[in-house]
């Protein structure tokens, strides 16, 4: 069974496109898809974490508009003029973009998906269907394209650790050495339209036969490690195991040189290479520059925010005191069965009445990292900076 988190039909001759959305609140333990018949349904899984993950979260805002305008289409209820569909579209994706502010790839997707409209409008002889059937189409690409550049960052990911890490030399020598990766959040199928970005850097190592065991970060307080990277590295049968995010510390002085690298994502990575992930991220970068462990964030181009500075200028979620007074989860019983088909327990965890900061993300300085994997290679920094310039001319 291929992990998905989003399913999409496109439209056929007698329906309209539609879009479900994998309940990630329920994971690991319900497999649960919800239909999204458009905005404000995905406006809503989003700021709720239904679905996650900065590409993810791009795509299904892009698919949900694809849908709303494909059943206005197949129901006669488009506005009249090519303008009217334009505007309509821009004030959905306006709205759309204000779901979570951190990730950069929504903006990014908004941005483009305006333009399309725009260009589709300014067509001679456009048509209300005309734009509306240009939008569906770039949002549609959008799908597919993140696939196919989750596979590349992999493949470019594997080979950089394999030729630029110790333990990826040896292990490349001699099958008996180890090869370990670090990874924190989930950045896999079930953040992207599929494969992922530093997981999908553990998916390719591992079909390379190069990686022996991926250590995976509970990461308080969603626990997106625990929950959904372990599900999707159990899933691929990948040798794993979870540590909470307090003993990355002991692991790296552990481990020496068989942990190769420490991999994440991004949410953003401003122009300087500063680089706003999961909280907890920044630790495992200073930890990992102390330790000598190579440092890499894997993210696709959309992920890189030339028109961000630096990291000071990155607006941090802050998220809602609950997600770390309280815990969710089915009921375990006395014999440790897992009860999962019962309602979610919710378990307070905390002193009642304590203040809480809760930012949903920090910011990697540049000066921690090793290498920006993206789907066109692994940009290094030169001369203490790096420079993301030639990379937006590359193909893909
Ligand atoms: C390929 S996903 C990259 C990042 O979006 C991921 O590491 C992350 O921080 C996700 O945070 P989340 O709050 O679960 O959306």
């Amino acid at each position: 069974m291929v992990l998905q988190a989003i399913q999409y039909e496109p439209a056929s001759a007698s329906s309209p496109p539609a879009l479900r959305i994998l309940d990630q609140l329920l994971l690991p333990h319900r497999t649960v898809y919800e239909a999204i018949a458009g905005c404000q349904e995905a406006h809503a899984a989003i700021k709720q974490m239904k679905v996650r993950g900065a590409p993810a979260i791009a795509i299904v805002a892009a698919l949900a508009l694809a849908v709303e305008i494909g059943a206005a289409a197949v129901a006669g209820k488009l506005p009249s003029s090519a303008d009217e569909v334009k505007e309509r579209i821009g004030d959905r994706l306006d709205y759309l973009k204000t779901s979570r502010p951190t990730a950069v790839n929504l903006g990014d997707a908004v941005g483009k998906l305006k333009v399309v409209a725009k260009k589709a409008a300014l067509q001679s002889g456009a048509t209300a269907e005309s734009v509306a059937q240009a939008y569906i189409e770039a949002a549609e690409r959008m799908l597919v394209d993140d696939v196919s550049d989750n596979k590349a960052i992999g493949e470019h990911g594997a080979r950089w650790i394999e030729e630029n890490t110790a333990a990826g030399r040896q292990r490349k020598a001699d099958k008996s050495h180890a090869l370990q990766v670090l990874t924190h959040c989930n950045t896999g199928s079930l953040a992207t339209a599929g494969y992922g970005t530093a997981l999908g850097v553990i998916r390719s190592l591992r079909a390379a036969d190069m990686l022996t065991r991926a250590y995976c970060t509970e990461t308080r307080p969603y626990n997106q490690g625990s929950r959904l990277t372990a599900y999707e590295l159990v899933h691929d049968a990948i040798p794993a195991t979870l540590i909470t995010d307090s003993m990355a510390c002991a692991l790296l002085a552990r481990e020496g040189d068989g942990l190769a690298a420490v991999v994440v994502g991004a949410d953003r990575v401003a122009a300087n290479g500063d680089t706003a992930n999961k909280i907890g991220t920044y630790s495992l970068a200073v930890l990992a520059r102390h330790h000598g462990v190579k440092f890499l964030v894997a993210a696709p181009r959309t992920t890189i925010d030339l028109t961000t500075a630096s990291g000071n200028d990155i607006v941090i979620e802050e998220r809602a005191p609950e997600e770390v007074t309280r815990i969710k989860g089915p009921k375990v019983t006395a014999e440790g069965k897992i009860q999962v088909d019962e309602a979610a327990e919710i378990i307070s965890i905390a002193a009642t009445g304590i203040d809480v900061w809760n930012p949903a993300f920090d910011v990697t300085p540049a000066e921690l990292i090793d290498g920006i994997i993206t789907e066109v290679g692994v940009v290094e920094k030169v001369d203490g900076r790096f420079d993301f310039g030639t990379i937006f001319q590359r193909p893909s």
